[in-house]
């Protein structure tokens, strides 16, 4: 049994690595300037080191607070790991000031979460409808990083799903929407 999640875990590390390569080594990551992500869950692909990455290339990283009361996200720029706190469902945010607010046409591209996907892109969230309502008017490029098992042929679409451009998971790099990557 202990040998068994062990070789479950390390392959599950070696997913997440392929996962990660695929991002960094795509024109999308290269062009990007300024980045949108979540601070995983624990359960979640673990997005600490596509922080650590940008920041080494030079990039900027806006991270989501979560207002539950009036189901919104607002995007603040992060630097350093220190400054940040837990939140809504124990979630690290950053620490929030005026001057650190990244408006969403600033960003090039933001990685959305999810739980399961669909071949054109469309996703099941934790229903709390965070991203859906931040997505609408959000115009630049919409990535999600997910393990090919959660990917779906289809699922049910309500009229204000919003789907990802790009799916990227261990097995490949799917363009589900032509966006401007020159
Ligand atoms: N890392 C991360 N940050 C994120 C999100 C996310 O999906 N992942 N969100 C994406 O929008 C927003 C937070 N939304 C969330 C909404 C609900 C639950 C949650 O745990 N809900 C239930 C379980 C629901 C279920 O599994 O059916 C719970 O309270 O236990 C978590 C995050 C913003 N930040
Ligand atoms: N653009 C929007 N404007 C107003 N209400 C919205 C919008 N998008 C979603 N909602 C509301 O939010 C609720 C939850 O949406 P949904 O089930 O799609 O969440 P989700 O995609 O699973 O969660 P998340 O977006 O946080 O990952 C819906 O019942 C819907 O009423």
């Amino acid at each position: 049994m202990i040998n068994y999640l062990r070789h479950n875990q390390a392959a599950l590390k070696k997913r997440e690595q392929d996962i990660y390569q695929h991002l960094f080594q795509s024109t999308i990551w290269k062009n990007a300037r300024t980045i949108g992500v979540t601070l995983s869950m624990p359960h979640e692909i673990n997005t600490y080191p596509i922080i650590e990455q940008a920041w080494q290339e030079g990039k900027y990283i806006a991270v989501p607070k979560t207002f539950p009361e009036t189901h919104q996200l607002k995007f603040y720029r992060l630097q350093n790991f220190n400054d940040l706190r837990r939140g809504f469902k124990n979630i690290y945010e950053p620490i929030c000031t005026d001057s650190k607010i990244i408006s969403s046409n600033i960003m090039d591209m933001i990685i959305v979460p999810g739980l399961v996907y669909d071949y054109s892109g469309y996703r099941i969230g934790y229903g709390g409808g965070f991203f859906d309502r931040y997505l609408a008017d959000y115009t630049n490029i919409k990535v999600a990083i997910l393990y090919q098992a959660q990917l779906k042929p289809a699922i049910p679409r309500d009229s204000f799903d919003i789907p990802v451009d790009i799916l990227i998971t261990e097995k490949k790099y799917c363009c589900v929407k032509k966006v401007n990557d020159d």
